[in-house]
């Protein structure tokens, strides 16, 4: 039976709230969220575990295909949990440096087809939410609502510092400016599924907009589609 559950798509950059407006919004719509970049995010971090190198493409494409991973969906009060063989792994896939890694994996073509139907698998009724950089153009090509959100990277660099201060050592503005521009250039310029708007996405540009008002954005196309029942 073909799956014909609605899929929202929001693609962009790092840091331009993509995974933020996706939890959000899924929470609203009482949908399953794919956060595709933690599947890149735990192949590289597994692959580190595992001592496998992060340009053996053969070998990374066997990991990719046998990751043990559990999402555990957000409940009241408490966010998402990944599981990655038994360990809560949650919070240490989040570091710039796993980023980092999960953008450099990301480019190889075979570990991008090992983790497609994994991807996939995440529509379900009664919807789902799915946030990365190639959701409206190769993962979820018909999804009747796609969002591409953008925002400058010093914006973006700004909001990851906020985010990290305190929390992580030694964050400083210019290195995850530096950090995001490199990892943009990687994730736009790679031969395989680049970081890039669909031809029917709706391009958003968040550099001067809250959170709230880029929800009520997608809120009120959500509305004019009649997608969300
Ligand atoms: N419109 C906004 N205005 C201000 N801050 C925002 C906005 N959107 C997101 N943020 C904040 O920016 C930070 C980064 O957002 P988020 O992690 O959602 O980005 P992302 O695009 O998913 O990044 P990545 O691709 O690296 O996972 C978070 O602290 C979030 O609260
Ligand atoms: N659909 C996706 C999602 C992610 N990636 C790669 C590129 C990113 O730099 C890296 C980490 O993603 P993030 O957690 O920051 O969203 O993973 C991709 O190529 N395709």
């Amino acid at each position: 039976m073909i799956n014909k559950s609605p899929v929202i798509t929001i693609d962009g950059p790092s840091g331009s709230g993509k995974g933020t407006i996706a939890g959000i919004l899924a929470k609203r719509l009482g949908w399953n969220l794919l956060d595709s970049g933690a599947l890149y995010r735990l192949l590289a971090f597994a692959a580190h575990n595992h001592g496998v190198d992060l340009t053996n493409e053969e070998l990374l494409k066997a990991l990719a295909a046998h990751l043990d991973v559990q999402f555990i969906a957000a409940t009241d009060g408490q966010l998402q949990r990944i599981i990655l063989e038994g360990d809560e792994v949650s919070d240490v896939i989040r570091t710039e440096s796993v980023g980092a890694g999960a953008s450099q994996v990301a480019a190889l073509p075979a570990v991008r087809e090992a983790l497609l139907q994994r991807q996939r698998a995440f529509q379900e009724m009664p919807g789902l939410v799915a946030d990365g950089r190639d959701m409206g153009t190769v993962v979820f090509p018909d999804a009747p609502l796609k969002i591409f959100l953008t925002a400058s990277a010093e914006e973006r660099a700004r909001r990851r510092y906020l985010q990290l201060k305190g929390k992580v050592d030694g964050v400083s503005l210019s290195s995850l400016l530096d950090e995001i521009r490199v990892r943009d250039e990687r994730d736009t310029q790679r031969a395989v599924a680049p970081l890039k708007p669909a031809a029917d996405a709706i391009q958003l540009d968040s550099t001067e907009l809250s959170i709230d008002q880029v929800l009520e954005r997608i809120m009120s196309e959500i509305a004019i589609r009649d997608i969300a029942g």
